[in-house]
């Protein structure tokens, strides 16, 4: 016998549900889809544009009909982040499909036209966690595209779309592993013993070329990696020997003493195939190119010349603003500028992150200068990264451009975090320019602020560079760590704090705050190699306590 009633409140739309779990859950299910309209109505959107193609069109994009079924093409996504999604490295897959394209979905962004007047005086989008922010990133970044590429050093950050299988053996031929003499050792009772005096017939050096073969009671000297003679069985190492006479003109071995019988055969011999054989996978589909070195190395040990990978995407580096200005500008500043810090420190974020960034310069805080830089950046990069102009000023323009005037799909525009509240994660379609086909380009629009900005890439642009890249697992490793100082928290958003984490002797990571933490200052991440995590929470995260911290350059150790 529940009355819940629903009304709105200044921009609030209020529900109320009736105490019962059941009864609050039926209710709730059977306005839930309703929900983002009328929330964009309360909000404030522009009634006239939200109504065009009348109840049925509105239905449709809710997904239910009139009955109250939901309609087939209801696109149903649950938000119970515990499912997994396979966003791995397959080659079929789809990835969700949205049921209405932006042409039919209405604008939530600020109508630049309509004036400063007219703007939202609250953010319509809603507050997402970081964790929900990251599981969006997850279900809308494109596939990983596979291309062929030459085994060389600029592999290095790849990861592979295939399995490899060696075509070489590695050694290719019967090598010695020391300097020495190649023998005939057997366990056999009418094969001679190795110790005595032995005549050195042949030698064999660490080049290519045949080497002939070594006949009962003669040895072959040896170099280290050289290939053995036919015939011999071991090698004996220089050591384990005495020269016993020479050549008349004194310069070559001709008698040597082996001072031991205990060589056993296939001793100081490296069989063919016996790193790596012929036929073997070396390495498998998803597994990466290190700048450590050894899976180059292994690529190359067995002459492979061609690997399929997942193509890393190029990003394209942009600041917006107008009162931006170079960074290397010669002369004074000119009141109100302000040298574009984020351009620098992002591309070298990306570069230091292993992937290619290109630096798309300034572009200017008017309407149509952005949107036709934007469109000229998505020719050139597959990931755009803007800074500045994503929050509630009226010369914010990067949602409703990419909303309005590229057609993109913005799916989160607030995440509840310090710094980095107003970031802005959206794919826009965008036609190659040999025209027919479409693909998704991906952009992120990160706070202007700079300190903002670069938590920001770390923390979102990463992970979906990392998806499109294959590479996996996704984001910045997360360490526990011990913390040098009080840190306070913030109940409201989740806060991540420069730190400077260290190895220490007692076995444990510690650390230390950068200092000043405001999100204008740059200076918070001079020296940091970590972001401490900092809960949503009261009070603070104590001297001595155990926190959580996303490591984003080496750690210096005091072990
Ligand atoms: N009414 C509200 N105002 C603001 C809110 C809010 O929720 N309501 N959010 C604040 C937060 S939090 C942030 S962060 C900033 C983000 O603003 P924008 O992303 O729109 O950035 P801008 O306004 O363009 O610039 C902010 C700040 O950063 C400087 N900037 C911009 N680009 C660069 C660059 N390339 N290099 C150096 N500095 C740069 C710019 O000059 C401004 O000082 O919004 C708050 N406001
Ligand atoms: O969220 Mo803003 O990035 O705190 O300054």
């Amino acid at each position: 016998m529940s009355r819940p009633v629903a009304g709105v409140r200044k921009s609030t739309l209020i529900v109320t549900l009736p105490g019962s779990p059941k009864g609050a859950k039926e209710n709730l299910a059977s306005i839930i889809k309703q929900l983002p309209h009328a929330c964009q109505q309360a909000a404030g959107a522009d009634s006239r544009s939200l109504h065009v193609g009348g109840v049925q069109k509105l239905e449709r994009d809710a997904g239910i009909s009139s009955n109250g079924v939901p309609s087939s093409s209801g696109h149903q996504h649950s938000h119970d982040h515990s499912h997994s999604h396979d966003h791995g490295h397959g080659h079929g897959h789809h990835g969700p499909k949205a049921h209405t394209g932006p042409k039919n979905r209405p604008a939530i962004s600020n109508d630049p036209n309509a004036g400063p007047t007219r703007r939202y005086r609250e953010s319509p989008y809603p507050m997402l966690s970081v964790d929900d922010a990251l599981q969006r990133i997850a279900e809308n970044v494109p596939v990983p595209q596979i291309v062929r590429h030459k085994v060389n050093e600029d592999l290095v950050g790849c990861v592979l779309a295939e399995d490899v299988v060696a075509r070489e053996s590695v050694p290719a031929f019967r090598a010695s592993i020391v300097d020495g003499y190649a023998i005939i050792a057997s366990n056999h009772v009418l094969v001679p013993s190795t110790k005595g005096i032995f005549p050195v017939t042949n030698i064999s050096h660490a080049q290519a070329g045949e080497v002939s073969e070594l006949r009962s009671g003669e040895i072959a000297r040896i170099t280290t990696g050289a290939p053995l003679p036919p015939g011999a069985t071991a090698v004996v190492m220089v050591e384990d020997t005495v020269l016993r006479s020479t050549t008349d003109d004194g310069q070559e071995e001709n008698e040597i003493e082996i001072l031991t019988d205990a060589i056993k055969p296939g001793e100081n011999v490296r069989e063919v195939g016996s790193d790596v054989q012929a036929g073997s996978t070396i390495m498998k589909k998803g597994e990466g190119i290190t700048a450590v070195g050894g899976e180059l190395g292994l690529l190359a040990s067995v002459g492979t010349q061609e690997v399929f990978i997942y193509k890393k995407p190029i990003v394209g580096v942009l600041s917006t603003g107008d009162e931006i200005v170079n960074h290397d500008r010669d002369g004074g500043l000119q009141h109100g500028e302000v040298r574009d810090t984020n351009r620098p420190t992002l591309l070298t974020a990306i570069r230091g992150s292993g992937f290619e960034a290109i630096d798309l310069g300034i572009a200017s805080d008017k309407p149509g200068a952005l949107e036709s830089t934007l469109r000229a950046s998505m020719r050139r990069a597959d990931v755009l990264i803007t800074t500045g102009g994503v929050s509630m000023g009226e010369l914010d323009l990067l949602k409703p451009t990419l909303e309005r005037s590229l057609g993109g799909t913005i799916h989160f525009g607030r995440v509840s975090m310090k710094p980095g509240k107003p970031t802005t994660f959206a794919t826009v379609p965008f036609k190659t320019t040999e025209g027919s086909r479409s693909e998704s380009k991906v952009v992120f629009s990160l706070p202007g602020n700079p300190a903002s900005a670069v938590v920001t890439y770390h923390l979102f642009v990463l992970p979906a560079l990392h998806r499109m890249a294959g590479i996996s697992p996704v984001a910045l490793p997360k360490v526990k760590v011990v913390s040098g100082q009080d840190v306070r928290c913030d109940a409201k958003r989740a806060e991540y704090h420069r730190v400077i984490v260290t190895a220490k002797a007692d076995g444990r990571l510690h650390a230390v705050s950068t200092g000043f933490q405001r999100s204008s200052a740059i200076g918070s991440f001079k020296g940091a190699n970590a972001l401490l995590c900092l809960p949503m929470r009261e009070g603070s995260l104590k001297k001595g306590e155990e926190g959580e911290a996303l490591l984003m350059g080496r750690i210096g150790s005091e072990v």
